[in-house]
């Protein structure tokens, strides 16, 4: 199996690209979704979060309030490290499974989209790494559009990840989303053919298929080694 790690800063363009992957049938995994699904209310994450940051993080319909929650963590380190500290077992283990369930359909080529990537140092199970990275006003600027939010809420958000270009360095693929939609998609074009190339023998021995024809290859050899060994203690 290959996993296709998919990262870049906020509002770089991670979900536009990873919808281009969905639209041309490769499968994603959305760390921001799995996120969200370990924070509903009554679930272990939800327990430990409101255990402590207190219940005024809630709404009045007991789910968490996540406009009151970001506005907390995103202008204090240590809450965030607090919060990233109580989530992460939950969202690494959301992600596992999600994995697992396409392993199980058989999907040799998956994209994990995590914002995290490297910060959470889940850049050691991907490869490819593909950086969506954007100029740093462009950033700014789509952030406060899409959020709706001040320009001082915005750049809080962008300095709680690792810096743009330093992600940038670490990637295996770039794609430049500082221009249009249509130049992203020319770039994404190259890109599919890069992910979609075919797979190292390592690889193809982790998908479902490989496991299988590994696990046939080792039946096959205890039965004709049984087979010889009684025929050698029949003759003697
Ligand atoms: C603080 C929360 C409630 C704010 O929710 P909100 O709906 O406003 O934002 P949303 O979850 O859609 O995240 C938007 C973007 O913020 C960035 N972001 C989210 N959490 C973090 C974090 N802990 N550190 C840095 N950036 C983050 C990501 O780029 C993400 O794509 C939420 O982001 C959260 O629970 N964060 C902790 C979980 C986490 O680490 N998520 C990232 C998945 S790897
Ligand atoms: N090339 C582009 N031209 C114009 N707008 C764009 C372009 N790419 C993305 N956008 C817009 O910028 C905003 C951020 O893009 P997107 O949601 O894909 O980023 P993201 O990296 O997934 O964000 P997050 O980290 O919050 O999940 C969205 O409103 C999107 O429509």
């Amino acid at each position: 199996m290959r996993i296709v790690g998919l990262t870049g800063g906020i509002a770089s363009g991670k979900s536009t690209v990873s919808n281009l992957f969905k639209a041309n049938g490769v499968p994603v995994v959305d760390a921001d979704l799995v996120a969200r699904d370990v924070l509903r209310k009554g679930t272990g994450g939800w327990r430990r979060v409101v255990k402590a940051f207190g219940e005024e993080i809630l709404q009045d319909d007991g789910e968490v309030d996540r406009a009151k929650l970001g506005l907390i963590v995103f202008s204090n380190p240590s809450k965030r490290q607090l919060l990233n500290k109580l989530l992460a077992p939950f969202i690494s283990s959301g992600i596992f499974w999600e994995v697992f369930k396409l392993w199980m359909k058989g999907s040799k080529v998956i994209v994990l989209d995590v914002p995290l990537l490297f910060e959470a140092k889940m850049d050691r199970w991907t490869k490819p790494i593909i950086v969506v990275w954007v100029d740093p006003e462009t950033q700014l600027q789509r952030l406060m559009k899409r959020d709706g939010s001040a320009e001082e809420h915005a750049r809080d958000r962008i300095n709680a990840q690792m810096d743009l270009d330093d992600k940038k360095r670490k990637a295996d693929i770039v794609i430049n989303n500082s221009g249009s939609l249509e130049e992203t998609k020319d770039q994404f074009r190259d890109v599919l053919v890069q992910v979609l190339s075919p797979l190292s023998w390592t690889e193809f021995g982790l998908t479902r298929g490989g496991a299988f024809a590994a696990l046939a290859f080792v039946i096959v050899g205890i039965l004709a080694c049984s087979s010889i060994y009684n025929n050698n203690v029949t003759r003697s």
